[in-house]
């Protein structure tokens, strides 16, 4: 994965936005996990007693296990990449009346919860904090040679492109990380295996077959998932030491989210990995969605609004 900046501010007219950077939420957010010894004992304390709440919970789907000592790299280490991981609380399901695919809770969820670690497929572009990245800014530098591995392409080819086939296709969520962990580059010599803290060997899974996507197909699956975001976490960027821009990228698992109004999770990007958490109370067999307004860049993905 490859982050690429290169999109100006000269370029996009001054849209850059300036936010308090001394005051108010800046401040706020600044003081909230420094680096200070006795504050980091008081986080992880607070998260280890969140955790242990949270697993004696009965009849909940499990999340996906946090140590507060990745958690605390995740939010100041500005190279640590949490592994891309699935919580065994969610799947895959097949919703009738035109919505394609999406995810249901297995167990009850509660607020909080982290539910996915999504890797991007091939490149996130970022651009200056505040702008409205366009799918059309994206499709070039994934179609550029060498921009997409086997595991991505596998990854992608299971999207939804704007076609009712494709949302009909039966697949699940294993498939994507099948990919992702060398399934689908087995003939490859791509080095498919995600990077990241924790990751361990496992015995070589059966490859994912892979669609072509190239040319028009894989423009039309950008347009129906890129993601993307106009601001950093205005807490994470800076305690991560890097720079609040605005990006657009494909994470595949996120993008079998339907849309919601009112959504029940939040997504979240550190690094290059998107993370999504539950944001309310989701029962056993509940949808999970995300909401695609709001974001210039999701107006493909879901136009006919009738929540
Ligand atoms: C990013 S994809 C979401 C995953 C997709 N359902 C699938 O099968 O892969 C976006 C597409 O899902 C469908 N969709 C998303 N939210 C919907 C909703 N609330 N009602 C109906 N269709 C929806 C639309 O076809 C939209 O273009």
């Amino acid at each position: 994965m490859e982050i690429i900046d290169f999109i100006s501010p000269e370029m996009l007219g001054s849209r850059a936005l300036s936010f308090p950077r001394d005051g108010g939420m800046g401040s706020m957010f600044h003081s909230g996990l420094g680096p200070h010894t006795s504050r980091r004992s008081a986080v992880l304390v607070n998260a280890k007693a969140k955790i242990a709440q949270n697993h004696k919970k009965d009849g909940r789907g499990k999340p996906i296990t946090e140590s507060a000592d990745d958690m605390y790299r995740l939010y100041t280490a500005p190279d640590f990449l949490m592994k891309p991981q699935v919580s065994p609380a969610v799947q895959l399901q097949q919703f009738t009346a035109g919505k394609g695919r999406g995810l249901v809770a297995k167990g009850g969820i509660i607020p909080g919860d982290l539910l996915l670690v999504s890797q991007p497929a091939g490149r996130v572009v970022c651009g200056p904090e505040g702008a409205s990245l366009r799918p059309e800014q994206l499709i070039p530098h994934l179609q550029a040679e060498g921009a997409l591995s086997a595991a991505d392409k596998a990854r992608l080819s299971l999207l939804f492109d704007g076609t009712p086939e494709s949302g009909q296709r039966p697949i699940s969520l294993k498939d994507f990380f099948t990919a992702l962990s060398g399934g689908a580059a087995a003939s490859t010599k791509e080095p498919a295996a995600p990077k990241g803290f924790g990751v361990k060997a496992k015995p070589a899974p059966s490859p994912v077959p892979v669609e072509e996507v190239a040319g028009p197909r894989l423009e039309q699956i950008v347009r129906f998932n890129a993601w993307g975001i106009e601001y950093a976490d205005f807490g994470v960027a800076p305690l991560r030491k890097q720079r609040s821009n605005s990006y657009i990228g494909v994470w595949p698992e996120f993008s079998l989210l339907n849309h919601s109004c009112i959504p029940n999770t939040q997504p979240l990007l550190i690094g290059d990995r998107l993370l999504l958490r539950a944001a309310s109370n989701i029962p056993e067999g509940g949808e999970l969605t995300t909401s695609y307004l709001g974001l210039a860049v999701c107006t493909h993905w879901y136009l006919a609004c009738a929540h």
